[in-house]
């Protein structure tokens, strides 16, 4: 099986082509993959597969090709991920299967619009996002108040004080499960200048990583909404992340992601190990 290593921001991915779909890629896989000692190591994996080969995305096959098939690095399923279908819509312009230009790609969450050249930065149309009120989280033994928003998956956005450096997000976060019932991903950012922000994150299912994509938004949704009236002011956010620097732009409808996504290698996965 071949497979290609990527990462957007420093959160890196094993990608899996599947043009046909006929790979059962199963939760214990995935973990295989991504376990940074015994496997190739990643945040998680994308599964490469055209749309006209996934039941459940028939119907988008005529506005995109491919289907994003992402999964976490525990093998769970998530509905999106930012940083993922930038360097998904990288791989495909550099393997040659979609040219440079602006195109959907379909996740679990619906079609996503990315934008890129033949080399260089990918932005990616990620949604209107979807503010669902406050609540809380715990991590290391404090409790941490945020914006709860939907990015087509679930985040907890909190701001704190002191540096993001300095926190400890060596522990799962806990939650109340009534209120976040498919499980979170949690960011904790302070604000660092005009419109700019850094940021650390717990993703569901795969632990702390050095980016989030979606997490990003989130963020940046939680530091410029007016709580009171739900209204996201148009307007460019930098996020400082571990892994690098994203950008992201409100312009009154959707919100766009925009930063790095890098291939780094390519080889065969052996099937006598995996
Ligand atoms: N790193 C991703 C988000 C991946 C999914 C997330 N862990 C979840 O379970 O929702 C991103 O860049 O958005």
């Amino acid at each position: 099986m071949r497979f290609v290593k990527g990462h957007g921001t420093e959160n890196d991915f094993v990608i899996v082509p599947d043009p046909g779909g006929s790979l059962d890629l199963t939760p214990a896989m995935v973990a295989r993959l991504c376990d940074r000692r015994a496997g190739i190591g990643a945040d998680g994996v994308l599964r490469v597969v055209r749309t006209k080969a996934v039941a459940d995305a028939h119907a988008v096959a005529d506005d995109a090709e491919w289907f994003m098939d992402y999964r976490n690095a525990d093998g769970s399923i998530a509905e999106m991920c930012g940083n993922g279908v930038r360097v998904f819509a990288r791989y495909l312009v550099d393997a040659g299967l979609a040219a440079p230009g602006e195109w959907n790609i379909a996740t679990r969450a619906g079609l996503r619009r990315v934008s890129l050249g033949a080399t260089g930065d990918v932005s990616v149309a990620m949604g209107a996002p979807v503010y669902l009120g406050t609540g809380q989280a715990d991590v290391a033994g404090r409790t941490y108040s945020g914006v709860r928003v939907s990015m087509g998956n679930p985040h907890l956005a909190c701001p704190v004080d002191e540096p993001v450096a300095t926190l400890d997000l060596t522990r799962a976060p806990s939650f109340d499960p009534a209120v976040f019932p498919e499980g979170v991903n949690v960011e904790l950012f302070r604000t660092v200048g005009d419109r700019h922000l850094e940021m650390r994150v717990y993703e569901r299912g795969s632990g702390e990583t050095r980016s989030c994509g979606t997490g990003t938004v989130a963020t940046a949704v939680a530091a410029a909404i007016d709580q009171d009236t739900g209204t996201i002011p148009e307007g460019v956010w930098t996020v400082d992340v571990p892994g690098g620097r994203l950008t992201v732009t409100f312009d009154g409808v959707t919100s766009h992601l925009r930063g790095p996504a890098v291939l780094v290698a390519e080889g065969d996965i052996r099937s006598d190990w995996l």
